[in-house]
């Protein structure tokens, strides 16, 4: 069994008169990508704060391994666009940070030419980038990413979460991420976790979408395709099983008569 780096046990969270989060049990190994999934406002953020030690859990523990480095990607860069920024030097501001280390990570990231570029007139892609390589620099075993995807096109995304996967392989890092998308990030997880106020499933991502939580918090996988059907211009139509036949012979599922 691979290190356990950190685990979240029976983490309960309450703001208020609200409850956001019972029981949220998760371990996190090295080697290993865990994604986790959820509604807008379900927790996944305040969750992972928790992990960071920045919000304090109402119930439950955070136990971390004696040598856990956390390398951390926020879900925005926020930095006031009148201040000039090159790259390098933004990467230069992380506490503790070995400066020769900054071109490697660059490369490494895939974004070596942008070194001397002004942070603020980077694209989506570039700027999630330019976070990943932030988050790299000190050397963690765990990376925790909060929709390392955000502003990205599909093919961007594919590239990102390929490369996260190819980040994975060579540190051996444990990974959490964010994801709004499971099919997108699916060939490169290991483990779903979906949340609702509590763990709905978890497990390998074909479980996961195939789990009547799942399909309840998300839809079923298809549906979308089978509204199209329905969607287009029509000189037939479909009887209650999809079939196509003649307009005027449709008959429901509980229809008696022959003709
Ligand atoms: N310190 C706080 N005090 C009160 N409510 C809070 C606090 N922090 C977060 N919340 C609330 O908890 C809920 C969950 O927020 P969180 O950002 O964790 O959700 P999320 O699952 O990451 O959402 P999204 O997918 O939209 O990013 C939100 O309704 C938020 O307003």
């Amino acid at each position: 069994m691979s290190t356990c780096l950190a685990e979240l046990k029976d983490i309960g969270i309450r703001f208020g008169d609200r409850q956001l989060l019972s029981n949220i049990n998760m371990p996190l190994h090295r080697g290993e990508i865990v994604t986790l999934i959820g509604p807008n406002g379900s927790g996944k953020s305040t969750l992972i704060r928790t992990l960071l030690g920045l919000q304090t859990p109402t119930s439950g523990e955070v136990v971390r391994h004696s040598e856990l480095r956390i390398g951390y990607m926020p879900q925005k860069l926020h930095i006031d666009p009148t201040l000039p920024l090159t790259v390098k030097h933004f990467l230069g501001l992380v506490r503790g940070v070995d400066k020769r280390e900054i071109r490697p990570t660059l490369e490494k990231i895939g974004i070596p030419h942008l070194e001397n570029s002004q942070v603020q007139v980077l694209s989506g892609g570039e700027t999630q980038r330019l976070l990943l390589a932030r988050a790299l620099l000190n050397r963690p075993n765990l990376l925790v990413l909060d929709e390392p995807v955000q502003g990205v096109d599909v093919n961007g995304q594919v590239e990102l979460y390929n490369l996260i996967a190819s980040i994975r392989d060579e540190l051996n890092c444990g990974v959490l991420m964010i994801s709004h998308d499971l099919h997108l990030v699916m060939a490169q997880t290991d483990t779903v976790v979906c949340i609702n106020q509590h763990v709905c499933c978890s497990g390998s991502p074909q479980h996961v979408k195939g789990h009547p939580a799942y399909q309840a918090l998300f839809g079923v996988p298809g549906a979308a395709e089978s509204i199209a059907i329905y969607a287009h211009s029509h000189d037939h139509v479909h009887d209650d099983s999809g079939e196509v036949v003649e307009e005027g012979h449709v008959h429901s599922a509980s229809c008696q008569h022959h003709h």
